[in-house]
């Protein structure tokens, strides 16, 4: 180590102390006359310029407790500024410090996230880390998607971005969309996508959906049984089911509605085994707009600039509260971690641009026999319309579009 960093590495030490004697993260005692201060052990500070951070590792001492270190989060911020992500159990914690901030005005780009699709079965897109990577979540492993925000703080774009990034990765073979639509304006974009299997607003047609998908779920758990299985994955091939997402935007509308609240009660508790995700969106989620025990089952929690305190707090998402209203797309993600990132920003002129290959006619769709004469069905490219497989829908899945 050369003396720059030997220094570097000092300073950030000396720093680190001054950050746990102000966070009142020491023991003290008395050894005759002097104070004895015994702060957590600082193991490693190491400056990574690939990941644009320094990371630094530190453990606790035993008796010290763990929810503390979480507590004082915002002194670490006071000592490293804003842009640090603290990660950690029990009695290792890393604390990792950007060197550059977030970069607000970030555009979608489905290029730019490609590569943090790889190995993930239902990929939910979160939005890009302060080192510059896309976070990209396995919604196989943490199911269910709650995203809330006052208005205007960027979650139609957010919704987009998930959507639009599904549809362009898993082919409608693997994936069906569900949506209902509380303010009859986000969805109405996916209405043409072969995906999509039905785009509703009325509390009468959104029962019928979620009725649907119960139906569904206990088919499902049925062939689950039948083979002995634990997820719908580990079927055999000739029982293969696509994954489902129902996605319901403005969910305050629906929130005085019992029958609706049981049954996304029950997806939430019961649809990962068998592939079915919710995505939930509305301005806040309280225990008015979404039953508390549904709310525990939702594993990814993306806050927009919240209403106040307590509505961030509620999603485990504290400081969504105070991020500023120009902040557009910016959010506070719990996905069992805590931390700060940027939504790409989709408009809706482009996604309808990107969504175009995607589209189909819904009105004939039972006689669409057009297969793209240059697609080799074993190495589809996603945007593929393969009109020729897709499955006859009965006629209750073809009034869902009506509205
Ligand atoms: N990720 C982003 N990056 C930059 N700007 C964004 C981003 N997302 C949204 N915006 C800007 O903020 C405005 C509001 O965004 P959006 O409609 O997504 O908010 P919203 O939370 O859905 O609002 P509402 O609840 O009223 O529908 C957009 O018109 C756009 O200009």
């Amino acid at each position: 180590m050369g003396l720059k960093e030997k220094y570097y590495t000092f300073t950030l030490k000396v720093k680190m102390m001054n950050c746990f004697r102000a966070a009142n993260l020491y023991f003290k005692s008395k050894s005759g006359d002097k104070t004895i201060y015994i702060y957590p052990k600082v193991h490693s500070v190491v400056k990574k310029n690939d990941e644009n951070c320094t990371e630094i590792t530190f453990t606790l001492m035993n008796g010290l407790d763990p929810s503390e270190v979480k507590k004082k989060l915002y002194v670490f911020q006071q000592f490293f500024g804003r842009s640090i992500e603290l990660k950690g159990d029990l009695k290792k914690y890393t604390l990792f410090v950007y060197h550059t901030a977030l970069k607000p005005d970030l555009i979608y780009n489905y290029k730019n996230i490609k590569s943090f699709l790889e190995d993930i079965k239902f990929p939910i897109v979160t939005g890009q880390k302060k080192n510059g990577r896309y976070l990209v979540l396995d919604a196989m492993e943490l199911p269910h998607v709650i995203i809330q925000g006052v208005s205007g703080s960027g979650k139609s774009s957010a919704i987009r971005v998930i959507l639009t990034t599904l549809i362009k990765t898993l082919r409608p073979e693997q994936l069906d969309i569900y949506s209902i639509d509380g303010k009859k304006a986000e969805f109405q974009l996916f209405k043409k996508v072969e995906h999509v299997q039905a785009v509703v607003h009325s509390n009468k047609h959104a029962r019928e959906i979620l009725d649907h998908l119960c139906n569904e779920m206990k088919k499902r758990e049925d062939l689950q049984e039948t083979f002995d299985v634990p997820h719908i994955d580990d079927l055999p091939k000739e029982h293969k089911q696509k994954y489902i997402l129902l996605a319901i935007d403005e969910m305050y509308e629906y929130m005085d509605d019992d029958v609706i609240q049981e049954k996304i009660i029950k997806i939430a508790s019961k649809g990962r085994s068998v592939g079915i995700i919710l995505l939930l969106s509305a301005q806040r989620m309280d225990a008015d707009v979404i039953d508390t025990k549904a709310r525990a089952n939702f594993n990814i929690r993306m806050s927009f600039r919240a209403v106040d305190r307590v509505n961030a707090r509620l999603l485990g998402t504290d400081g969504a509260e105070k991020i500023k209203g120009e902040l557009k797309g910016r959010f506070i993600l719990n996905y069992g971690d805590i931390e700060e990132l940027q939504s790409p920003h989709l408009t809706y002129e482009k996604a309808k641009k990107l969504l175009n290959p995607f589209f189909v006619s819904k009105t004939d769709l039972n006689d669409i026999t057009e297969v793209k004469k240059e697609s080799n069905t074993n190495t589809l490219p996603n945007n593929t319309k393969l009109l020729k497989s897709k499955p006859k829908q009965s006629d209750d899945d073809l009034k869902f579009f009506l509205e």
